[in-house]
């Protein structure tokens, strides 16, 4: 495939390795404003950059014919917006908190977990996430997703990032470490005992990996907005 890459920081340097990889042809990379005359040679845009910028790579892309794979966390106030831009202009996109296999397992578990968790009310819930030094937002984007998904399967009406300790709400810790890439865990907790899920990234590769496989799957259907349950049809218990 034809790919533009948008964002060649950590993340876009590691999707341009695994690209390579896969004999993928790099059309054009990106970290700062579009040239859209270039970004047009690409048949597919994989974007992680940075959260203001998000939104006007994807309707870019949309735009211009170009199905885009975002990645970027911390934008998803325009969600909507974009769903309705790909809409408009009959276009493809695929937005994942998280692309990693490992983390979707982890998504599959928490719903389920939530589920099973919903009524018992002599549990609280309250998630944490580590992440290196340089991340620019808190909670992670995959922090978000695991809390709406409990949020979807339980009385838990709201998320609060930093903790209130509100019963009614469910609170999100963020720490920032060196050399962590991605550490997450959902705790239920009560006066008997506590029940703990947690992942935990080991390299930058998982996430690369499944944005390029997301991109290679989405040339291949018609336009739609998709989401990585869509790519990777997990044998789900939900
Ligand atoms: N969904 C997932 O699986 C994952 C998501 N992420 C998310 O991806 C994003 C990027 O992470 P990471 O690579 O670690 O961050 P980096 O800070 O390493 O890289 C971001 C890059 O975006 C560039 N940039 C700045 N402005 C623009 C613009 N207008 N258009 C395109 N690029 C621009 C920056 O350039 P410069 O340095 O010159 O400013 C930088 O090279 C974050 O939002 C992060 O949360 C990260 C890992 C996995
Ligand atoms: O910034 C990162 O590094 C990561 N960001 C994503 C997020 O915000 O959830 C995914 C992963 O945890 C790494």
């Amino acid at each position: 495939m034809k790919l533009a890459i948008l964002g060649y920081g950590k993340m876009g340097k590691t999707v341009e390795e695994i690209a390579l990889s896969r004999d993928h042809d790099i059309v054009y990379i990106s970290s700062g404003q579009l040239d859209i005359n270039e970004l047009k040679n690409a048949d597919v845009a994989i974007d992680f950059s940075i959260p203001e910028a998000a939104f006007n790579n994807i309707t870019s892309c949309l735009e211009n014919g170009v199905a885009i794979v975002s990645g970027t966390t911390g934008w998803l106030d325009k969600y909507t917006e974009a769903v309705d831009k790909c809409k408009s202009e009959s276009g493809r996109f695929l937005y994942a908190s998280n692309f990693s296999v490992g983390v979707n397992v982890f998504f599959e578990l928490n719903s389920y977990l939530a589920k099973m968790m919903s009524g018992l009310d002599e549990y609280g819930v309250k998630l944490k996430e580590v992440h290196h030094l340089e991340k620019k937002d808190a909670p992670s984007g995959t922090a978000i997703s695991l809390a709406d998904q409990i949020i979807k399967e339980t009385s838990y009406k709201s998320w609060n990032h930093p903790p209130k300790n509100d019963e009614t709400s469910i609170d999100i810790e963020a720490e920032r470490e060196a050399g962590i890439f991605g550490y997450h865990d959902v705790t239920y907790d009560s006066d008997i005992d506590t029940i703990s899920i947690s992942h935990n990234a080991k390299s930058r590769k998982g996430f690369a990996h499944g944005a390029v496989v997301a991109a290679e799957w989405i040339l291949k259907q018609k336009e739609g907005v998709y989401s990585m349950k869509d790519v990777l049809q997990l044998n789900s218990p939900n």
